[in-house]
């Protein structure tokens, strides 16, 4: 049993790449709970595409054994939060289950967005927060100005700003030090009934579904029968443990204390984060505060390009759904791709990383058709069916337009920190997506901007958009704020005057014409010249707005090189043979897999 004062739990927070896993890696380096070869790869991030992208997307906790400078032993859980605006649920979650967070902010860059939300939201749950200044190695830091920062900024004090290099580990036992001192320990009653929250879970091979859990009150045992009261569910618990980041085997998680528990469930949808768990006899009747039912935001087609994949992509989409509950999928025809699925993300990272998921690991090659948000509809009654609302989550059932009385289309509030020289580029940004300037702030020699914007304005690529104006230092975190009526309409693109489902697009009616001739032009060079000539047109309702023609080929590309050089013309041959496989046919014109998102990209440069 351990006794409450003896344990902390605290979370990183920190703008992604400020050194959150370095500097977590290095704590349980130091605590011991791996030896320097098993350190070799970061531990915390522990999946191969995290690991390229650099980010972190699953939480994950640690437990660490710790001798304070009084003597006692001390056990502090480390929780990992995700990085990205995508996953802010579970951010949220991993901070109600913490007393306190470590505030990392890099030296060299100062405070950003992400780490002014994630400090809010820390702030919100109470928490006590130990600013630490990381990679002061670098020839460009300057601990005072960030100090400076985070107290004009943020608001707190961080003149016992702990200094840290990660990298070097430099300061890392006085990270341990201000854990202690500072965060407070949790408090609980171990005779009430159980409350334990649960705030993340995965599926392991081996093990099943892991669920991570937060004891609030009471004792979690090993053979207890427990109820996930939101899920509505009955489990039998047969493992409790925790990570050291090895697995650790425990008999009991008392009050205040984070571990892992197992109970032979087989998909993560049946464990919800933020779900309370309670026992069935004597159990809690009344749940922990914030169960939210994460919602799927951007809806895109997931298309197998060999129509012979389709039961092998609905194998593997079901298998990573297994470990995601935060992704759905339905199955969807499309008179021109055949048969897929229309698959839910909630946001356009989620979507990427499924994506790529699917095509590395599972070795698909997919079309994915143009990312869709979801629009709330005001039917009007006609002669066959009465006046009814319906939400649309793919452009291709777009309802005659003659019955539509109002479309609604989510809104957000975004948050962009910049330094002010990017800042006219970046409002022109905001403006060109039709997004209403809510406030401007300046601090130093940055600005905060926040702005009020239509999500299908971002879907696409605002967020690269925004990176690329400001060469990477502007930052960008958003929140949804509910539905709004728009003067929406449906653009469909016409390819040799077949309508091709997966380009449509909703668009607002004042940007329509630009944005399809943005993407006539775009197609035009994306789709190589035929034998034919093809138009390429976007349309409203009937109305041609915008056309683009593809000249007809003339001659046979191999004409181009001289008889003599077989291996070169055998090189094209391939190489038109490899493009081949990688075509859609539309009609009698093929379109390019890349076609289908480069088109909409909406390159404003
Ligand atoms: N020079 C220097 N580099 C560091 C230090 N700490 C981390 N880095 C580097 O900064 C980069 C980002 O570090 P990470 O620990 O992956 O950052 P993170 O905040 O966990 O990023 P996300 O997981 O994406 O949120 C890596 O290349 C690290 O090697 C430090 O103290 N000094």
């Amino acid at each position: 049993m351990t006794d409450l004062a003896q344990i902390r739990n605290f979370s990183i927070i920190a703008h992604i790449d400020h050194g959150k896993s370095t500097l977590a890696d290095r704590l349980i380096q130091f605590t011991g709970g791996l030896s320097e070869r098993e350190m070799s790869a970061q531990v915390l991030d522990n999946m191969d595409i995290e690991k390229e992208r650099g980010i972190t997307i699953k939480a994950q906790t640690v437990r660490l054994k710790y001798k304070g400078k009084d003597g006692v032993d001390y056990e502090l859980n480390l929780m990992d939060t995700p990085g990205h605006v995508d996953f802010a649920y579970e951010v949220s979650r991993s901070l109600a289950a913490c007393e306190g967070a470590l505030l990392v902010v890099d030296a060299a860059q100062g405070v950003e967005a992400q780490t002014l939300a994630n400090v809010y939201q820390s702030i919100e749950h109470d928490h006590e927060i130990v600013p630490v200044i990381n990679k002061i190695d670098l020839p460009a830091a300057d601990a005072e100005k960030v100090k400076a920062e985070i107290e004009e900024i943020i608001g707190l004090d961080a003149s016992d700003a702990v200094l840290t290099s990660a990298k070097s580990g430099i300061g890392i036992e006085d990270v341990l030090d201000a854990v202690v001192a500072r965060i407070p320990p949790p408090t609980g009653d171990r005779t009430a009934p159980l409350k334990a929250m649960l705030v993340d879970s995965w599926y392991d091979p081996y093990l099943g579904v892991v669920i991570l859990v937060r004891v609030i009150d009471g004792v979690i045992k090993k053979g207890l029968q427990v109820k996930f009261m939101a899920g509505g569910t009955e489990h039998l618990i047969d493992r409790v443990g925790c990570f050291t980041p090895k697995i650790e085997h425990l008999d009991e998680l008392g009050p205040g204390q984070i571990g892992f528990i197992t109970a032979q469930i087989k998909e993560v949808a049946q464990a919800k984060v933020g779900d309370t768990i309670t026992t069935v006899k004597q159990g809690a009747t009344t749940a922990l505060p914030g169960f939210k039912e994460v919602q799927p935001v951007v809806f895109c087609g997931l298309f197998p390009v060999d129509a012979a994949d389709f039961e092998k992509l609905r194998e593997s989409i079901g298998k990573l759904r297994l470990n995601d509950a935060s992704f759905s999928f339905e199955m969807e025809s499309s008179a021109a791709l055949g048969f897929g699925f229309r698959c839910g993300f909630l946001g356009l990272l989620h979507l990427e990383i499924i994506q790529e998921r699917l095509s590395r690991e599972y070795d698909l090659d997919l079309i994915t058709t143009a990312p869709s948000v979801v629009y709330r509809i005001q039917l009007r009654k006609s002669k066959t069916d009465d006046a009814r609302e319906i939400m649309l989550h793919n452009p291709a059932d777009y309802p005659d337009p003659s019955r539509i009385e109002q479309i609604d289309e989510p809104w957000i509030k975004a948050t962009i920190y910049t330094p002010d020289e990017y800042l006219g580029s970046i409002l022109k940004l905001c403006q060109d997506r039709r997004g209403i300037q809510t406030d401007l702030t300046y601090v130093g020699g940055r600005a905060q901007v926040s702005y009020e914007l239509p999500l299908n304005e971002v879907v696409f690529d605002f967020y690269d958009r925004l990176k690329s104006i400001s060469r990477g230092y502007a930052s960008f975190d958003y929140e949804q704020i509910g539905l709004r009526e728009g003067d929406l309409v449906k653009m469909s693109i016409l390819v040799n005057n077949e309508p091709v489902d997966a380009l449509s697009m909703i668009v607002h009616r004042g940007v329509a014409e630009e944005r399809g001739r943005h993407m006539c032009e775009r197609l035009k060079d994306l789709i190589p010249r035929h034998l034919f000539k093809i138009p390429i047109q976007a349309a409203i309702g009937g109305k041609v707005i915008a056309r683009e023609t593809i000249a007809a080929m003339r001659k046979d590309v191999t004409a181009k090189c001289y008889g003599g050089d077989i291996s070169r013309k055998k090189k094209l041959l391939e190489k038109q043979k490899k493009g081949k496989a990688r075509m859609r046919e539309y009609g009698n014109v093929q379109i390019p897999q890349e076609a289908f998102i480069a088109a909409l990209r909406m390159g404003e440069e």
